[in-house]
């Protein structure tokens, strides 16, 4: 579905010019969910941003490809890209507020992004509008499309922005930490909702983020990043179960347990500290 080799990308600044990632290569097949983990300053959000061709006007892809459905969208034109953009690609960036427009109501948006790639009536936009909203679980859709940004939670808003993001039906959806700017309580609602609208779609994933916790859960392929590399990828299972490099071993170990795993252990501690006390 996406194939990228070689992307190498630099910020240039007036004193000197810094790379930010070097050799990226990764592939994203039909069907699947690839999570792409390192700490921060990895490259994660750069490789993406380069995919997509957002990268801020200093910011320059100096090598590679980045193949999807015959195009390379390292070298596609501007046109081109807002073509893939929206239409062929979902993207969900990590801040909601920072993806909706303030100023516009829902339902502008809504207008703006379907018709950006299709003709529509008002009440057709109005409609396929609703029934997203719905899909998302937005609750009183009719409601939160006469609204704006700001009268919405961060869950909700980022609900919105992923029902924006899937309006055309997108076969590829990117996400950039997408819960990170979210209350704890909602980070899972809204990951199980990507995957959900993901698997009702047949759609591929490419999903950033710093939690390895949810790349086993959610996604079947990795590719580790450190420094501006990969270091390694391959299938969740093979990379988690039998790390090749140590990189990823030290952000396996550095993996907290869940609270139940700690509190089983401490049983388990008491439990032998008892056995030793009396004798049993
Ligand atoms: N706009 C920018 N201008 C200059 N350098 C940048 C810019 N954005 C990122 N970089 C540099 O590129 C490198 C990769 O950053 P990037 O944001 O891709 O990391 P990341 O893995 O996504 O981190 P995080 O998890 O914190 O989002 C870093 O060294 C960073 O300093």
């Amino acid at each position: 579905m996406l194939k990228v080799s070689g992307l190498t990308t630099e910020f240039r600044g007036r004193v000197r010019t810094v790379r930010a990632v070097e050799d990226i290569s990764f592939e994203v097949p039909a069907g699947t969910a690839v999570g792409v983990v390192g700490e921060t300053g990895s490259g994660k959000s750069v490789t993406i941003r380069s995919v997509l061709g957002l990268l801020p006007s200093y910011g320059r892809v100096v090598a590679g490809e980045a193949g999807f459905e015959g195009l390379d969208l390292l070298t596609a034109t501007r046109a081109q890209l807002r073509q893939v953009r929206g239409r062929r690609i979902g993207f969900v960036a990590q801040n909601p507020f920072g993806s909706l427009n303030p100023v516009l109501s829902i339902e502008k948006q809504f207008a703006n992004v379907i018709r950006a790639h299709r003709r529509m009536s008002r009440s057709d936009v109005r409609d396929l509008a609703l029934e997203r909203l719905e899909s998302v679980q937005v609750r009183g859709p009719e409601r939160v499309l006469r609204g704006y940004a700001h009268e919405l939670s961060g869950g909700m808003a980022q609900r919105v922005v992923i029902a924006l993001a899937m309006v055309h039906d997108p076969p590829l959806v990117i996400a950039d930490e997408p819960t990170t700017a979210l209350d704890v309580t909602v980070q899972r609602q809204i990951l199980d909702l990507i995957r959900e609208q993901v698997s009702a779609g047949n759609r591929s994933l490419l999903l950033v983020t710093h939690d390895l916790g949810v790349v086993a859960q959610y996604c079947q392929e990795v590719v580790v990043m450190k420094s501006g590399r990969v270091v390694e990828s391959g299938s969740v299972a093979g990379v988690f179960g039998a790390p090749a490099h140590e990189y990823t071993r030290q952000l396996l170990a550095a993996v907290p347990p869940a609270p139940w795993e700690s509190a089983h252990r401490d049983s388990a501690h008491r439990g032998s500290a008892h056995a030793e006390v009396t004798g049993s």
